[in-house]
């Protein structure tokens, strides 16, 4: 078994895009300026936009935490959005989801530019994404595609079977799974709440991907010997014994699954460290871009 190791991977990432900003620095450039807008103060948002920030400072980006009260209006927000889309400061931005239930998330979500949506959710950005034009590819389909690279897992042929069809992870990893090219190539399995035999046809997958939420969904007897494992859960558990009172805690009976799989993602240290570098490459990407 190998372990698809995000954190040390993540790093990796970090250290190049930090040498690709030094470069920028030396040359008198701007650098890429991320903003994170973030709708009311609940844990888990904040502690990931937290995470964030200190990635871009890490990197050597700039970045802007636009924080909103929870009551926050769709207009407010709206006009928010505007303001950063015409900010030439600014090279990408991200919302925050999940959003207060006041707020149309479709309607906040397309009143991004495309050119500064580093999260790639914007429709244009996902229909691009789906043509195999250049875009932002969602940051967690898209550190999964970065570790199925770097560890050289072959994709050609096999079948994957996806677990969940949220717009954020399981659509695009599907469609992202079967292009053409290297990861991909798969014929691809997408599954959801919605579906007769599931464990019989994960039982079936070379890959499986698991972005479903549920702590201990996948055990060991469900999944083929050799399978890839890719556990994109990140459920918080409370855990006294914690530093801060939880834990989190994949889809993936991770000790006996690890035993079967060839290769397999750890949580934490797995999917969630790739998407924060995912995410600074994007950003990277739309400064570039602006400089035309
Ligand atoms: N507009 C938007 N873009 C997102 O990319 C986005 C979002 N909304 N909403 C929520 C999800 C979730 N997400 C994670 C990011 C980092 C970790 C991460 O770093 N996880 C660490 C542990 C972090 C911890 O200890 O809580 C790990 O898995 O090792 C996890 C999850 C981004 N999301």
């Amino acid at each position: 078994m190998t372990l698809l190791d995000g954190k040390k991977v993540s790093n990796d990432i970090k250290d190049e895009i930090k040498a690709e900003v030094d470069k920028m620095k030396a040359n008198g450039e701007k650098v890429p300026h991320l903003a994170a807008v973030i709708v009311g103060d609940d844990g888990a948002s904040l502690t990931y936009v937290g995470s964030k920030v200190r990635a871009c400072e890490r990197v050597g980006f700039e970045s802007t935490m636009v924080r909103m009260k929870h009551t926050t209006s769709e207009i407010e927000l709206l006009h928010k959005i505007k303001e950063l889309n015409e900010d030439d400061n600014i090279d990408g931005f991200i919302i925050q989801l999940p959003l207060p239930p006041q707020i149309n998330t479709q309607k906040v979500l397309m009143a991004v530019d495309p050119s500064k949506d580093v999260d790639g959710f914007h429709p244009e950005n996902f229909g691009r994404m789906a043509l195999d034009m250049s875009t932002f590819i969602p940051a967690t389909p898209f550190g999964i595609l970065e570790l199925l690279e770097r560890y050289d897992v072959d994709t050609k042929g096999k079948h994957t079977v996806v677990i969940g069809r949220s717009h954020i992870v399981g659509r695009p990893m599907s469609i992202l799974m079967s292009r053409k090219g290297w990861p991909g190539n798969s014929t691809v399995t997408l599954t959801h709440s919605n579906t007769k035999n599931i464990t019989q046809i994960i039982s079936q997958a070379d890959i499986v991907i698991s972005a479903l939420g549920v702590p201990n969904f996948l055990k060991a007897e469900m999944v083929r010997d050799d399978a890839v494992v890719i556990d994109v859960g990140i459920t918080r558990v409370e855990d006294e014994t914690a530093k801060k009172g939880y834990r989190i805690v994949g889809d993936v009976d991770f000790e006996n699954v690890s035993k079967k799989a060839s290769f397999i993602t750890p949580v934490p240290g797995g999917v969630g460290p790739m998407t924060i570098a995912m995410l600074l490459k994007n950003t990277l990407l739309a400064r570039e871009q602006r400089k035309g």
